[in-house]
């Protein structure tokens, strides 16, 4: 296992980059610690598989380093980097039994034929094929080679990191959950660093101790799940995760006051000055609805019900207020205020979180 160390990272895939813009990956420096589990997350075009690739070998950064445990693997090629990787396509031996399938990355390191039948008995049980181990992989289901290609990756416990890459795309959604919760418990088990890159945020919440966000190139948060509810750093952190996502409003800030279209809230905690634009973020599960004159003024245009609470959405001032309220809540048309609870308000400028004073 190892920390992976990215040292003044980034990627370009023009010959000649001009400016910011022009990178696929922008300048990033992390240590990832060993033995945890990460998530990449992000939409499509982010740069996800880019970073992937490069902690891979697939591909060499146009500027900084790759450690793995303090070692410059920077140019080292894929098979020198010691890693097991899985990605969204199955990739197995079709004329191979499923056992020879699962065996063959031990095989390759000349690993001991009594170990190497009870590490694939293990494997087996884990992804559910335990019965199919004597069958020829040609003619099983994309579903069932995609699970053998996620027991190869797991096989060998050797491994400086386990990479997948949206390995559960063709996996069938009741099977999802199952895979996932067991990567998980291997996670527990053997303690691997792994990188999971996937679109998803069930999958990289339920999975990783740690969720790496990605916007536009850039790693705008890497946090805890609960980090990422709770204090997201960026708005694209606060509206991509969550369902509803952050609400997300226009305001002036004034020490620790708020002023959103002529309506004044307080924010029960001071900012200094601030510059470029203001906005404050409040997750949904942090706002209610009242009557009466606090708070801001709102029209509720729809209730739906999703089971567990009701999703309230509300104008304000032209612009879509979320409101989670309990299951048996009754919304009553004269509500027409939308109070926020101060412990779940952050203020932005310029899209970033900005600590409040004494923080
Ligand atoms: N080989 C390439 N040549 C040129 N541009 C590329 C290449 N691969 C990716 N890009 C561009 O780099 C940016 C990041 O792509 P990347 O594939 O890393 O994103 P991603 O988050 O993994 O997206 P997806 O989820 O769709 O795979 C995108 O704008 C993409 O068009």
């Amino acid at each position: 296992m190892a920390k992976i160390t990215l040292e003044n990272l980034a990627h370009s895939y023009l010959p000649n980059p001009k400016g910011e813009d022009d990178f696929a990956l922008k300048e990033l420096n992390h240590d990832w610690v060993d033995g945890e589990a990460y998530a990449l997350l992000g939409a499509s075009g982010c740069g996800k598989s880019t970073l992937l690739n490069i902690i891979s070998g697939l591909l060499h950064p146009s500027q900084g380093r790759i450690l793995f445990n303090d070692q410059d693997v920077t140019m080292a090629p894929t098979t020198e980097r010691n890693i097991a990787q899985v990605f969204q396509f199955p990739v197995v031996y079709d004329t191979m039994t499923v056992r020879d399938n699962l065996a063959f990355p031990l095989r390759n390191r000349g690993a001991d034929p009594a170990y190497i039948k009870e590490r694939v008995q293990q494997i087996a049980a884990m992804i559910g094929m335990e019965d199919t181990l004597n069958h020829k992989a040609r003619g099983l289901t994309a579903d069932a080679k995609q699970k053998i290609s996620l027991g190869r990756g797991m096989v060998r416990e050797d491994v400086n990191a386990l990479l997948f890459d949206e390995p559960l795309t063709v996996i069938d959604p009741h099977m999802k959950w199952e895979l996932r919760t067991q990567l998980k418990s291997l996670h527990h088990e053997f303690g691997h660093t792994m990188i999971y890159v996937t679109h998803d945020q069930t999958e990289a919440l339920t999975f990783a101790d740690k969720v790496v966000v990605m916007y536009d190139g850039r790693v705008v948060q890497m946090g805890t799940p609960q980090e990422l509810f709770e204090t997201p750093e960026h708005t694209f952190v606060g509206y991509f995760i969550g369902s509803p996502g952050m609400n997300v409003l226009d305001a002036e800030v004034n020490g620790d006051k708020a002023v959103l279209a002529g309506t004044e809230i307080n924010l029960g905690k001071g900012f200094g000055p601030l510059s470029g634009k203001v906005e404050l973020g409040v997750r949904p599960e942090f706002t209610s609805l009242a009557t009466g004159d606090q708070g801001l003024p709102v029209t509720i245009k729809r209730v739906e019900d999703v089971g567990r609470h009701k999703i309230v959405r509300a104008d304000f001032n032209g612009t879509e207020v979320n409101v989670l309220a309990p299951e048996g809540a009754e919304i009553s048309p004269d509500m027409n205020r939308v109070v926020f609870d101060p412990a779940g308000v952050n203020v932005y400028s310029d899209s970033w979180r900005v600590a409040p004073k004494g923080a």
